[in-house]
């Protein structure tokens, strides 16, 4: 069954999209339920497929009214056309398709961006509560698409390599018409973290040098490659390259030390 919703009732048959979504999540094992509902929204839907039994569902609903997490990192509207292009090259790499036809993973892995990742790790959803439950990741905070960080994270792990696509939204200014140095710190300092991470479990950043080169333009995407240098006991340093999308002018240039930390260390303050 396909149901397709007028503009005038949409905010009751979300709501009870919603609801029944999470009784079919929760209760729904037995059932004959067979639906697909589908609203579309300027904002960009969310799937939330669900496979019980020989129950087959699927709604698609638009975030907020999702209880599925909306990933950040995904294309938006608001992305242009550079930031789409790199985006596509990136992630054309995350899958490949064997001789045999089988699917497996390519060299390249995007990761998903939640505005409170804590909160969707295994076991996190206790931890976000404990730690500040009202936080949100800074760099997702701004809700209007395209106004603040637009930005998706490929990490190599073969090449200990990462990369991320930027675009810098009109909220970001410092100078005149460009993107403020704080911002692009808040960057650099989110890729090569999330990179040393990937690399080495949970850390933070003990030590971030900066050198910037040329100004970024508001509005402009941006790719910023971080790769290992060196890993030692604790510690692991990152530098980063933030340049234009062909590589031929470089921003901003940086280093990072990262520290390994455990759990103690962020619940003690
Ligand atoms: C998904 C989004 C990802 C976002 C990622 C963002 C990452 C972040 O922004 S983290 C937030 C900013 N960082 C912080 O607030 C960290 C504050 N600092 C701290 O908590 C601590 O100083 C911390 C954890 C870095 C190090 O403390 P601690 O674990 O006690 O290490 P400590 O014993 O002092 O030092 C260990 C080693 O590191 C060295 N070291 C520590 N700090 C530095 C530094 N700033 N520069 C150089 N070396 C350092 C020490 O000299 C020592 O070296 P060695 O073992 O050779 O003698």
């Amino acid at each position: 069954m396909k149901v397709i919703l007028p503009a005038k009732t949409r905010g009751g048959v979300q709501q009870m999209a919603r609801g029944l979504c999470q009784i079919m999540g929760r209760e729904i094992s037995k059932g004959n339920f067979n639906t697909n509902i589908r609203q579309m929204t300027p904002r960009g839907t969310l799937q939330l497929p669900w496979s019980i039994n020989s129950v087959r569902t699927m709604a698609v609903l638009p975030w907020p009214f999702s209880f599925q997490p909306r990933d950040f990192s995904l294309p938006n509207s608001s992305w242009g056309s550079d930031m789409r292009r790199l985006y596509e090259h990136y992630n054309s790499q995350c899958e490949v398709e064997t001789d045999d036809g089988e699917k497996k993973w390519g060299v390249w892995r995007r990761l998903p961006s939640y505005n409170r990742s804590l909160k969707y790790a295994t076991g996190g959803v206790y931890l976000s509560k404990i730690i500040q439950s009202k936080a949100r990741l800074f760099t997702r905070n701004i809700r209007a698409q395209g106004a603040g960080f637009e930005y998706v994270v490929f990490v190599n792990k073969q090449e200990q390599k990462c990369v991320c696509v930027f675009q810098a939204g009109h909220l970001l200014e410092g100078p005149p018409g460009h993107v403020h140095g704080g911002a692009i710190a808040t960057m650099i300092d989110t890729v090569t973290g999330t990179h040393a991470t990937y690399l080495s479990g949970p850390v933070m950043t003990a030590n971030l040098n900066i050198n910037y080169r040329s100004p970024i333009s508001l509005g402009s995407t941006v790719l910023l490659t971080c790769s290992l240098d060196k890993k030692e006991g604790r510690k692991t340093f990152v530098s980063c390259q933030v340049t234009n999308t062909d590589s031929s002018k470089l921003h901003t240039e940086a280093t990072g030390l990262f520290l390994s930390i455990t759990m103690g260390h962020l619940l003690g303050g």
